[in-house]
């Protein structure tokens, strides 16, 4: 099936953290298609892959980038479509500088930021699905069975007081 979602990144380093959106989205059912494209170190590809986005059908983007994470902000800036940005954790500053880097969008681009790492990239999986979902309905209703399963799960675990 077509991919409906981008899940790109700004290094294949990213993947470790952008697998989760992944596993969530194949979790889910949702076609997505994964690519390694930066606003640094691949600007033309970036912008293309941006600007083409929407003419081959995805209905939205996460972008995952570490440090000067500019690639969600750049992709934004040249896309109409949803755009969720998933702060990675860098080594120097722990994804601080990720957040704040997707975090603070002038007002007319947005970027909806996520959590930093791992929540974050499975988080922009889940809404992604129920962004999908407005058109296609049958994504709502796996997100709301995924929500389901995990409220079944909490409610199964037993008293924290056991071993
Ligand atoms: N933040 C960006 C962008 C961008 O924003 O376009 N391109 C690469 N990077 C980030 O550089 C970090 C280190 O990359 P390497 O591991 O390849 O050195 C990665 O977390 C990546 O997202």
């Amino acid at each position: 099936m077509r991919p409906l979602v981008g899940v790109i990144m700004g290094s294949r380093s990213d993947w470790e953290t952008l697998k989760h959106a992944a596993e969530t989205l194949d979790e889910l059912g949702l076609p997505y298609e994964v690519r390694v494209v930066s606003a640094h170190r691949t600007p033309d590809l970036m912008a293309e892959y941006a600007k083409t986005a929407e003419e081959r059908g995805l209905l939205v983007i996460i972008a995952g980038a570490g440090g000067a994470a500019h690639l969600p902000g750049m992709t934004a800036a040249h896309t109409p479509l949803p755009v969720l940005g998933v702060p990675v954790e860098s080594q120097a500053l722990k994804g601080l500088d990720s957040l704040l880097s997707i975090v603070q969008m002038p007002a007319g681009v947005p970027v909806g930021t996520l959590a930093i790492g791992k929540a974050g990239a499975v988080n922009a999986a889940l809404l992604a699905a129920s962004i999908v979902g407005l058109r296609h309905p049958e994504y709502l209703e796996r997100v709301r069975a995924y929500r389901r399963q995990r409220t079944e799960a909490v409610l199964a675990q037993p008293d924290p007081r056991e071993a």
